[in-house]
């Protein structure tokens, strides 16, 4: 992508309402744009990101064995008036009425909706387990959105729901959700700790959230510091065996958040083994049996002939919020440092010298090689100070800079420049692209 094509509108200066580093670098580089309180616009650098993150969590959902579809953002009211939610969520709903005066709502969540979909379906024990997940907008009308995207009012959610014959299924197919947790979290470039949590207006008695430390989080948890360097399930995770291993390996030890905090489990640990830190929570998931299957009539027939409610779960992730927690876990004063998996691009191309004509040849020659190469390229080709063009692209984040000027031409170098360590080499043009990792 040529910067010169593109739309990028940097911010020079820190906006005074961003009170976090995540919120100011997502304005600043043109990520985002408020609309309204917790309410943005995803500029084109931003969509890019929030796209590769969701397609992160997409993969691993599928690795679990779950299955995608898409919910409307819009949701009948009845359907909350079967479950009993319709008045207890509050004034976090935003309710709409229709032209012909039908009571609507903009979802907060889709219990409801997905038991619905189910119900209407599904009559066998034969076709479980079930688990349908889908990545869609929601709208909560938080009383105080805050930290941009971190608290928004609509935001974009990956929630999958499982449906089993009896608790013992559900707990596997929970441990299947907690095993793709630990996978997505990790790919993302991040260290997500499940700890005990509390299970709110949605119910159930089991539920973790996935929290990364992080010192601006909302959380305050308590955990045994093993959790900073256990290693994920791999690749060849096999999601038809029995993963209660790496539960009971990833609940040993003590992690807990605020509201579950026990102060004499946490300090029977070593003080040397304590953290008690800020986190933010970038998925949760719950076990709630047949609360919603009941009230909404979601049976199957068992093989001994009787119908039963199925026994379900709930599993979110904070996909947009996930851009604000990574931001957060990796950056400096200069700017975001984007994980590889989930850069907007793999390289910024700095001309140093527009209307050079060596820099502006050797800047075309490395922009279609690395092209040719599969590198998803960003261009700095617009006239301007060479200081400028630095300051962007430590701002935006990408994790490695090439850095073409006249002086190092002369002997037929480039600089490559490595976001997240500052480390500069000088390379020979032709072994650019085999540089580039
Ligand atoms: N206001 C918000 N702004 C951004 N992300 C949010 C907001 N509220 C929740 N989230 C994210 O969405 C995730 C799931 O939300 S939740 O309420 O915990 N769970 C559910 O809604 C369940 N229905 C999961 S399917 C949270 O872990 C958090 O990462």
């Amino acid at each position: 992508m040529r910067l010169s094509r593109y739309f990028l509108p940097i911010l020079k200066e820190n906006p005074k309402e961003a009170e976090i580093v995540s919120h100011r670098y997502m304005l600043r580089a043109g990520m985002i744009r408020q609309q309204q309180a917790g309410i943005y616009s995803w500029l084109p650098l931003g969509l890019k990101v929030l796209r590769k993150v969701e397609q992160i969590v997409r993969e691993e959902q599928n690795r679990s064995g779950a299955t995608e579809l898409l919910m409307p953002t819009l949701q009948p009211a009845e359907l909350w008036k079967e479950s009993g939610r319709y008045d207890d969520y509050g004034k976090e709903m935003l309710r709409i009425v229709d032209r012909h005066d039908r009571d609507m709502l903009f979802g907060p969540t889709n219990e409801e909706m997905i038991t619905d979909i189910f119900r209407s379906s599904v009559k066998s024990y034969k076709d479980l387990p079930l688990n349908l997940y889908h990545i869609q907008w929601k709208f909560r009308d938080e009383i105080r959105p805050r930290f941009g995207v971190m608290r928004g009012r609509e935001f974009l959610m990956k929630d999958a729901y499982s449906f089993d014959i009896d608790e013992a299924r559900a707990r596997e197919a929970y441990h299947r959700m907690f095993v793709a947790y630990l996978r997505t979290f990790k790919r993302l470039g991040m260290t997500a700790i499940p700890m005990k949590a509390d299970t709110g207006p949605i119910g159930g008695d089991l539920s973790h959230e996935f929290i990364i430390l992080a010192d601006t989080g909302e959380s305050e948890v308590f955990c045994h510091k093993s959790y900073l360097t256990k290693p994920v399930p791999g690749d060849d995770v096999d999601f038809d065996s029995d993963l209660s291993g790496y539960i009971a390996d990833w609940t040993k030890e003590y992690a807990a958040t605020d509201e579950m905090h026990d102060e004499t489990a946490f300090n029977a640990i070593p003080a040397e083994d304590q953290i008690a830190a800020r986190g933010i929570e970038v998925g949760h998931i719950f076990y709630f049996g047949t609360k919603y299957s009941e009230s909404m009539g979601a049976t199957v027939m068992a093989a001994d002939g009787k119908d039963y409610p199925v026994h379900m779960g709930s599993y979110g992730v904070g996909v947009s919020r996930l851009l604000g927690g990574i931001i957060e876990a990796s950056h400096d004063e200069n700017g975001i440092i984007w994980p590889k998996s989930v850069s907007p691009f793999d390289v910024g191309l700095i001309n140093m010298k527009v209307g050079n004509e060596e820099t502006d040849a050797a800047c075309e020659q490395l922009y279609e090689r690395l092209g040719n190469a599969g590198f998803d390229v960003l261009y700095d080709d617009r006239t301007g100070q060479a200081g400028a063009k630095f300051a962007t692209m430590d701002l935006i984040g990408l994790p490695s800079q090439l850095i073409v000027g006249p002086r190092g031409l002369k002997s037929n170098e480039v600089e490559i420049k490595d976001r997240a360590t500052g480390e500069r080499e000088l390379v020979s043009l032709d072994a650019v692209v085999d540089r580039i990792i």
